[in-house]
């Protein structure tokens, strides 16, 4: 059956409709246990013209240096081991958002993550970064956050002036009830998904705000309450301007498939508990082009000698990396560092990115003496306007100056009473949009309880809390909050709403500007007319991937990063875009044998 994920709470519950795009006839049934695996596709014949281009590809230029562009040319190094690779970055430091700060605060040390720091298994795009892991060597750097943890079981949304915990499962039923019928919170959501049933198809539209579409779909309840949290905590972003066919594809469509998102969602479960049935397998509902990419990793693995734990694939969960997510991108760097075929050049400004007609390849100036080098082939990993501001011919993708983005702050705290959380345990809290200006004047998104989603992380203990602030509220601001007026908001929240009074015993406040691309109506739009202008004969050497266009997470971009080479190291011409070729998505069901559950990771 397609599982519950009560460990995700909010985000998890919600992952059927977020995850699953539009179903285009009937669920086709994939097996992938043992002696029956169903294969990648890899038979096409390349053409002349495909096979000349990747004979071609002997000098790659990867524009960014955070964990898109790291990945990028760690895969290049192994898919075309003969190619030059330079690494352009415009900071000294490589790892771009992925930064984790260890501090000595007098009995040991804790990690303080600015950027993300957990990793969820999660397929489709879970299992890639946890085979790279693999591939680096450091899966003795896990840590998992326990499935029995409180950070597992205890999601909160703080609303209107206390923490509520999600009712996920395996809350006893009637505990479910009294919380949904008592809490505020939920207030008229339950009969809201009953009503949605009868309601007539509204006016068929190419996009529509996530607020838009669910409030005339549900009510505004479920909107402002609780996908406004939703949107906080993954987008830092405004539930009435992110795009319901990008985030949300599989309700969106299921209005003009089922009439109803109710009806599909329960279809889709139906449909899941059937399959459960019927072929004994532990089944997943996926995109036909990411259950191929899945049996394709694994076969990767299987040949590299790694052990693929097919719980994995299964199992959701979350895990972290001792010292900090930037384990991840300082073992790229280092690997990167230690090839000869690969240059880094950090601390560099590109200035120009253009097509090279008499080569057929892109030349990319930088911002200094060096001259300008052509390419043959380049992968951008820059935020979709910032590539856009470098392009000679912009004006053949204006569509990529238009992905918006948001700047979230974000403060670490460390106290040494280790109790502080003990009335409210768990991963931490959201804060809808709907929570009164008195309760929240700080504008914060969000509170991590860093302590418990990552338990074993530090040496010294106490608590460790990250407030986040800013996001979509501080949109059209030109200067942010000081670090010490970040401090003191941060520390106003806690005392607000947990009622922590202490002084923190370390900190640490940083502005992540720009940091998170907002997914706005008409991103998919946006993103297809960027595929055209992408394959056209001009920019036909240049491809994206990060944060901008797959997915915003960690795992989105790195699963970015790896199709955009693979598909280079096949002899194909790739945007990065393609998935946005066609607007009808084949779903298949990957179905995992019983004996593929067992494993150490995910408890
Ligand atoms: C720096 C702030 C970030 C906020 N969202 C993201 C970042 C990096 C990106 C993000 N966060 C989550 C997802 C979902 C999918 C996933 O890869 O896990 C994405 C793409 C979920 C999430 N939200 C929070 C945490 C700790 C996580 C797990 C992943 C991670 O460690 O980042 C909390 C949280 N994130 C943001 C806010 C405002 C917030 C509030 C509690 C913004």
């Amino acid at each position: 059956m397609l599982h519950p994920c009560p460990e995700n709470g909010l985000v998890m519950l919600l992952r059927p409709l977020y995850l699953a795009p539009r179903c285009r006839g009937p669920f086709i049934t994939v097996t992938s246990g043992r002696g029956r695996a169903y294969s990648a596709k890899k038979d096409e014949q390349l053409t002349v013209k495909e096979l000349t281009e990747v004979q071609k590809l002997k000098r790659i230029a990867v524009l960014g240096g955070g964990v898109t562009g790291l990945a990028s040319a760690y895969y290049l190094t192994r898919e075309l081991p003969n190619a030059r690779i330079v690494l352009y970055e415009r900071d000294r430091r490589l790892g771009g958002r992925v930064r984790s700060k260890t501090v000595d605060v007098g009995n040991g040390n804790v990690v303080f993550e600015q950027g993300p720091r957990t990793l969820r298994t999660n397929l489709p795009n879970g299992p890639v970064t946890m085979s790279l892991i693999s591939q680096l060597g450091l899966n003795g750097k896990v840590v998992v956050t326990p499935r029995d943890s409180v950070a597992f079981r205890n999601r909160y949304i703080y609303y209107p002036d206390h923490l509520v915990r999600l009712p996920t499962p395996p809350t006893p039923l009637w505990k479910l009830i009294t919380a949904v019928f008592t809490e505020p919170l939920f207030k008229g959501v339950p009969m809201s998904v009953l009503k949605e049933i009868t309601k007539p198809k509204g006016q068929w539209k190419i996009d529509e705000s996530i607020g838009s579409f669910f409030s005339r779909r549900f009510g505004p309840g479920l909107v402002n309450n609780l996908l406004s949290a939703m949107c906080h905590g993954i987008y830092a972003g405004d539930v009435w301007k992110l795009s319901a066919k990008s985030i949300f594809p599989f309700a969106y469509h299921s209005e003009e498939t089922h009439g109803s998102v109710t009806k599909a969602m329960y279809k889709l479960w139906e449909n899941e508990m059937e399959s459960e049935a019927k072929i004994g397998g532990h089944g997943v509902i996926l995109q036909k082009a990411d259950a191929d990419m899945i049996l394709e990793l694994r076969e990767d693995m299987a040949k590299s000698g790694q052990q693929p734990k097919a719980h994995f694939w299964v199992k959701p969960g979350v895990y972290a990396l001792r010292g900090g997510l930037e384990t991840l991108t300082k073992a790229l760097e280092q690997d990167l560092r230690s090839n000869k075929n690969v240059e880094i050049r950090a601390n560099t400004v590109i200035k120009l990115v253009e097509p090279d007609a008499a080569s057929g390849g892109i030349r990319v100036s930088e911002d200094n003496r060096n001259p300008p080098e052509t390419y043959n082939h380049v992968i951008s990993t820059f935020p979709a306007s910032s590539l856009h501001s470098r392009m000679s011919n912009p004006a053949i993708l204006p569509s990529l100056a238009l992905t918006p983005t948001v700047t979230v702050m974000v403060v670490n705290l460390f106290f040494h009473n280790p109790t502080l959380l003990h009335s409210n345990p768990g991963f931490g809290y959201l804060i809808p949009s709907s929570i009164p200006f008195s309760q929240n004047p700080e504008r914060a998104l969000g509170v991590i309880f860093d302590t418990d989603g990552v338990p074993g992380q530090d040496s010294a203990p106490g608590t460790k809390i990250t407030v986040m602030l800013g996001g979509h509220w501080w949109d059209e601001w030109i200067s942010f909050p000081s670090e010490g007026e970040g401090l003191e908001m941060a520390k106003s929240v806690l005392q607000r709403h947990l009622g922590i009074v202490e002084k923190p015993a370390a900190w640490n406040v940083v502005v992540q500007k720009n940091s998170i691309p907002q997914y706005t109506v008409g991103h998919h739009t946006r993103m297809q007319k960027a595929l055209w202008g992408l394959s056209g004969e001009t920019w036909k050497g240049l491809s994206v991937a990060g944060a901008s266009y797959n997915g915003v997470g960690v795992n989105d971009c790195i699963r970015g990063a790896r199709d955009v080479v693979k598909t280079l190291g096949r002899g194909r011409l790739v945007t990065g875009l393609e998935r946005y070729a066609d607007d009808s998505v084949e779903w298949v069901r990957a179905v995992f044998d019983q004996s593929d559950r067992s494993g150490e990771w995910v408890r």
